[in-house]
């Protein structure tokens, strides 16, 4: 927000006396007058100057405070709900603070591990506060009391686990649980490793169904560790997984040794975690023989019904695709409106399945794959690399895998045409795939199950086609092959972990090729229907297209030169040919807009200068199909790094208003939402030095933005009417006037990439369509009231 210097008659600069603790007026009178009124004038000035000083630091660094801060000083809620209120009524300004309906008083738990666990040595009842309400639909992750909604529970498993209340569980902000994380991410440096806090935190909230603070009688509780492991084997959930169970409690015990040392001083302690210890290898003995029986009898059964080949696997790929590709045409040619909800979802289900089951990727990475990571896709002969860095999975690596050409044409209709629908206005969502809902998907994993459902084939799980893959690979493939395998697999096992070097996007290719090949069919065509096209594989799209690459500016290759290069004389590959040239041409013409929504006309004329004749997009189509670009591809723009270098922003002119008001910007051209249209433009410098800066404006208006990006305190100073880089040229965007309740722009901060320097820049966008005339605004986000109480008098700042 651009901060405003007030009138003279405002600039009482209020300083508190630090003699008396009043605020006054004019201190230097005020001192010499009453409390310093015996002292010298050399006095009265060093005392006056520490005053002011004092007064300066509190703004700087006192009077905002964040809402995170203030939970860990007073981790007891009712308390600090009382203390937020207090200061909110004082005027200090809380960044990050609770949603509403956080401010209810409900009590929070909070102790220290330590706290906890000298009550439960000294067998006394811990301290009951009530449970912290998860269920409470107000509650926002600012509060460390909040928990995470449930998933939604899918599984046949979870459901029954909910029923007999092991699901609930102590909340992650606990001392001792947060603790329990800590010694595992650090000391033990186990990676994602939340799965394991969230089954120890169940386990102690069954084993005490009340009280806020997870304490240790558990220790002391033998009946009901037995019922708990009962209680889960009641679930039907697998041995393997209750084994998992006991694995975690036996750590989260020798953490209670280790980490909090209570061994050492405290013997009764040491012993009954010894005693425990015991207890739970006991049970694990009895479970483990269960396993072992379960994993005999899933291995005999494998014998009997014989494995499945890797391409039974994909079976449903190949089932599914007719319909997927109905839908795909309609997608990019003009019918997308036609295509339903569910059909987007089938639509998006089977690129989920994609990547599991042709890539081999587990759901985690699917999940996790962003859209940044799918606009920096790296082309790499023929084919697009994808790395995908935050999945959701317990391994370090980075997931990649690389697609052709024709399924980069699939997964960029969902991009274009589905996903814009599902989001709707929430450009929060940064995950490639979402529901239909706009939030990022989760279920990849049933997802597959209800595509296998749908088209009647039995399901497989990413697990078992990995390992089908594996020992494919295994009795195929060379050592470097298997260790390219691993990589693209991101294993995690020690024999994985011994093969990875450096991920390179070329090897990833040749992997992906490979194994295609595997699945007996190479992965620019993976879903071709015949049964030879192992042995086909010069037939297939993928290899039609390395004969004719499909650019913008070519041609489709003629039926002769078709047959002449030993491909059938039909049209498929033809159409298809042409179906990507039309997609390409398409992305080609809305990435020339990408700041701001074409005309008709503007079009047309970019697709003459062209030359082409058919096959593209009409005018209208890519008006239509226009949308604000995300800020990525904003951040990459090269018409936005001009105007913003040459501060020639077309259609935005300033305009006198005269009188206080004073000079403003208006748009002489239609602006449609989501348009860039000019920037702030001046020098980043720090939050703080912007204040310094402007305890030096007097009677002026202030022209300095601040603004945070990527957690730093910064500050635009474009107070100078020309700025440094263009001396010539009054630059528009600082004179942006200001308006809460009508803003028709706003301001967002981006990292451009200017001269091969980083810059941050903040652009303004159109929050609405804006008519020729129309004068812009933005909220500077200031109130009079906590305007540092000297915007009481600035009527305009209600506007
Ligand atoms: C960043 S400057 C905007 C340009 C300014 N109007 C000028 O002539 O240079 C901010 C100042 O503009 C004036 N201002 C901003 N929004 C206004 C509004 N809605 N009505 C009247 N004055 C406004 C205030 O004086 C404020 O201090």
């Amino acid at each position: 927000m651009p901060k405003q210097s007030k009138k003279r008659s405002l600039r009482h600069n209020m300083v508190h006396c630090l003699k008396c603790n009043k605020p006054q007026k004019c201190i230097s009178v005020h001192l010499r007058r009453m409390c310093m009124k015996n002292n010298t004038p050399e006095e009265q000035a060093t005392e006056l100057a520490e005053m002011k000083d004092s007064a300066r630091l509190w703004i700087l660094e006192s009077r905002t405070w964040d809402y995170k801060e203030l939970c860990g000083i007073v981790p007891h809620k009712p308390s600090r709900v009382a203390i937020l209120k207090a200061m909110l009524k004082r005027h200090f300004l809380v960044n990050n603070p609770p949603h509403e309906g956080d401010l209810s008083d409900d009590p929070a738990p909070s102790s220290s591990p330590a706290a906890s666990i000298s009550e439960a040595t000294s067998l006394t009842t811990a301290a009951v506060s009530s449970e912290p309400d998860s269920s409470d639909p107000d509650a926002g992750p600012s509060d460390p009391t909040w928990q995470k909604d449930l998933p939604a529970v899918t599984t046949k498993v979870r459901v029954k686990m909910q029923a007999a209340g092991l699901y609930k569980k102590f909340s992650g902000d606990a001392e001792v649980i947060k603790d329990f994380k800590k010694y595992l991410s650090v000391d033990l440096a186990v990676t994602n490793c939340q799965q394991e806090v969230d089954n120890v935190a169940r386990f102690l909230r069954y084993m005490q169904p009340t009280g806020d603070v997870p304490t240790l009688d558990f220790l002391k509780k033998s009946t009901e560790t037995r019922d708990f492991f009962q209680d889960l084997k009641n679930t039907d959930m697998t041995a393997a997984t209750i084994l998992n169970y006991i694995k975690n409690i036996l750590r989260f015990v020798d953490y209670l040794r280790n980490r909090l040392d209570l061994a050492a001083t405290n013997s009764e302690f040491r012993n009954q975690c010894q005693a425990y210890k015991e207890l739970v290898e006991t049970l694990r003995k009895a479970i483990s023989k269960t396993n072992s029986k379960h994993t005999l009898s899933t291995r005999y059964q494998r014998f009997v019904d014989g494995t499945r080949s890797l391409r039974e696997c994909q079976e449903v790929l190949r089932v599914a695709e007719k319909e997927f590709l109905q839908i795909f045409w309609m997608l990019i040619n003009k019918d997308s409106a036609k295509v339903s909800i569910q059909q987007r979802t089938y639509y998006r289900y089977y690129l989920e399945a994609i990547l599991v089951l042709r890539h081999f990727q587990r759901p985690g990475a699917v999940e996790g794959m962003s859209v940044r990571e799918w606009l920096n896709r790296k082309p790499v002969d023929n084919m697009l690399v994808i790395g995908i860095s935050n999945h959701k999975t317990a391994t370090t690596q980075l997931a990649s895998f690389a697609i052709s050409q024709e399924e980069e044409a699939w997964f960029q209709a969902y991009y274009e045409h589905i996903r814009p629908g599902f989001i709707g206005d929430l450009d929060s969502c940064d995950r490639f795939f979402t529901s239909a809902k706009g939030t990022a998907v989760s279920t990849v994993t049933n997802d597959l199950g209800r595509m296998h459902e749908r088209y009647k084939v039995s399901n497989v799980t990413s697990r078992e086609v990995r390992r089908i893959a594996e020992t494919e690979v295994d009795s195929t493939f060379t050592t470097s092959q298997k260790e390219g395998v691993a990589r693209y697999m991101a294993h995690t096992t020690a024999v994985a972990k011994s093969h990875y070097r450096m991920l390179d996007p070329a090897s990833v290719v040749q992997t992906a090729v490979l194994l295609g090949k595997l699945s007996g069919c190479s992965p620019q065509r993976a879903s071709q229907t015949d049964e030879t096209s192992g042995q086909q594989e010069d037939r297939t799209f993928d290899s039609f297209i390395a004969a004719f690459p499909v650019t913008n500016d070519g041609r489709p290759p003629s039926q002769k030169q078709r047959t002449d290069a030993g491909f059938s004389p039909d049209r498929t590959f033809y159409d298809k040919w042409c179906g990507l040239q039309y997609v390409n041409r398409r992305r080609y013409l809305l990435s020339l807009f990408q700041m701001r929504k074409p005309s008709a006309g503007s079009v047309s004329r970019a697709i003459a200068k062209e030359g082409w004749q058919s096959n593209h997009p009409s005018a209208d189509e890519v008006v239509k199909m226009w949308r604000p670009a995300s800020r990525e591809d904003v951040e990459g723009d090269k018409h936005v790094i001009n105007s913003v270098v040459r501060q020639k922003w077309k259609g935005v002119s300033i305009k006198n208003f005269s009188g206080e008001k004073g000079l403003g910007v208006v748009a002489t051209r239609q602006f449609a939402r989501g348009d860039i249209l000019c920037d702030y433009h001046g020098e980043v410098i720090t939050a703080q030095e912007g204040n310094e800066k402007m305890e030096l404006i007097i009677d002026e208006a202030g022209y300095m933005f601040f603004f945070n990006f990527r957690e730093k305190h910064l500050c635009l100073d474009a107070q100078s009417e020309y700025c440094k880089c263009h001396p010539q040229l009054e630059t528009v965007g600082r004179l942006i006037n200001h308006s809460s309740k009508r803003p028709n722009v706003k301001p967002a901060a981006c990292l451009l990439n200017i001269n091969s320097k980083d810059t941050i820049v903040i652009l303004f966008k159109a929050l609405k369509d804006i008519k020729v005339d129309e004068e812009l605004k933005f909220d500077y986000g200031v109130k009079r009231k906590s305007f540092r109480g000297e915007g009481l008098d600035l009527e305009w700042l209600e506007e």
